[in-house]
Formats: C-alpha cells, sequence, structure tokens
C-alpha cells in the first residue's frame, strides 16, 4: 500500500528503472515481456532483472495471449502474470493453473463497461487491469499512453478488486482517482521521457501524488 491508492508502475527494462521505481515505492512493479513493446524484457532476462524486488515490492509480468512455453519461462520469476490480449475465461484459468500464479486479466474499456463480460473470468483472476482501447493503428495493446472515461467504472459490480490504467500521469491521477472511485492505478506512458525511457522523478511524483489521496469508495 502507498498511502491513499496502490500505483503499478509498468513497463520497466533496465535494472537502472527497476532501483528508481523501488525507490518511488509502489506496490507492484511490472514488466513487459512482448517483443514488439519499447518496454520488452527477454525471457531470459525477467529473473535477475526482477530479483531486486523481491521482498519491496510485487512482480508483474505483462503477457500478450502468452503460449504455455512462455508461460513456465516467465512464472517463476513474478509474482503475478498480467494478461493482456484477447484469452479467454477458460485460458485465463488454465494459465492460472498451469503457473501457480496469481493472475489479473486487462480489459479495454469502451464507451460502458460490459460487466457481465468481465466478470466472466471472475472465478479465474485476482483482479483486473481496466486499460483504454488502443487507437485503431496502435501496434501494442495497452501502453498506448491513451486515457478513456475514468466515470465508466463508478459503482459498477465487478466481482474483484480492479486496477485504473490508460494515459495516466501524475496531474491526471486524482481526478481520475474521483472519477472511478479506483483503489488503485498503474502507470507506464506517464512516468516516461520516451517510449520504454522509465524518468525517475516522474515516478516518485507519481507515486507521491499517489499516497496523497483518499481511497475511494466504488
Ligand atoms: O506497455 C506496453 O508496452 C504494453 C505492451 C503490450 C501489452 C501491454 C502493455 N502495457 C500494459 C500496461 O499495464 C500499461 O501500464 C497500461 O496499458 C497503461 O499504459 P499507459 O497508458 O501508457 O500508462
Amino acid at each position: 500500500m502507498t498511502g491513499g491508492v496502490d500505483v503499478k508502475l509498468c513497463g520497466l527494462s533496465t535494472p537502472a528503472q527497476v532501483a528508481a521505481a523501488l525507490d518511488a515505492g509502489p506496490r507492484w512493479l511490472g514488466f513487459v515481456v512482448f517483443a514488439r513493446s519499447p518496454r520488452h524484457v527477454a525471457p531470459d532476462d525477467l529473473a535477475a532483472l526482477t530479483a531486486p524486488a523481491a521482498g519491496r515490492a510485487e512482480r508483474v509480468a505483462v503477457l500478450v495471449d502468452p503460449d504455455d512455453g512462455l508461460v513456465d519461462r516467465v512464472a517463476g520469476a513474478v509474482d503475478v502474470l498480467q494478461l493482456h490480449g484477447g484469452e479467454t475465461p477458460e485460458r485465463v484459468a488454465a494459465i492460472a493453473r498451469r503457473s501457480g500464479r496469481a493472475v489479473w486479466k486487462a480489459w479495454a474499456v469502451g464507451d460502458r463497461l460490459d460487466v457481465e463480460a468481465v466478470n466472466a473470468y471472475a472465478g479465474a483472476v485476482d483482479r483486473f487491469l481496466f486499460d483504454a482501447k488502443p487507437p485503431k493503428d496502435a501496434a501494442l495493446p495497452g501502453g498506448n499512453g491513451v486515457a478513456f472515461n475514468a466515470a465508466l467504472l463508478r459503482g459498477v459490480a465487478v466481482a474483484r478488486p480492479w486496477i485504473l490504467s490508460g494515459g495516466l500521469d501524475a496531474a491526471s491521477l486524482g481526478p481520475a482517482v474521483a472519477r472511478s472511485g479506483a483503489r488503485a492505478v498503474d502507470v507506464s506512458s506517464g512516468v516516461e521521457e520516451a517510449p520504454g525511457v522509465k524518468s525517475a522523478s516522474l515516478m516518485a511524483a507519481f507515486v507521491a501524488a499517489a499516497r496523497t489521496l483518499e481511497p475511494a469508495n466504488a
């Protein structure tokens, strides 16, 4: 817990970024294992990169429609698998069983949250991450720095804890938390100098801003 609102700093890809992120003090650190991403971490490098976080932050691997081989290669290096592709509820449940890790399902929110569709995953996941829909021409399903109308989340009956994500930064965080009722938030682009280049000062400012927020009543 960072204070009022839990934080995941996502898209860390170098030891220096991990050290700076740990200094900022978020609850979760995210590592993207997706070759097209400017934040990509090779599966073989993940254990060394995540090691300094053990006991200081929970480590989250972000995967997109992973096959069993990739699940097996990354699971030992992290605490959580965040599934950011088109995984079905059945596939998510299979990954949870196979990996023995907590599993989160990322969900792109459009005009309104389809609670029934989201809750179809409830038996298989520990948490949801609500993100913006990627722009039509986007190369990535996440990490696009795009926000959605966070008020769409307020008061909805989601059956698992959830994280607000998409286009956040230290300035937009407070209003987005107030509109959505979020108790946890995720950021990537909003704490970067350029895609994949994390800023120590922006990460620290984001976590500090989150600490000042009151936990919201969704
Ligand atoms: O960040 C990526 O490059 C990425 C690539 C493929 C799938 C997911 C990815 N990111 C997932 C995240 O959890 C991001 O933090 C989330 O989408 C918010 O990103 P941003 O809008 O840039 O803050």
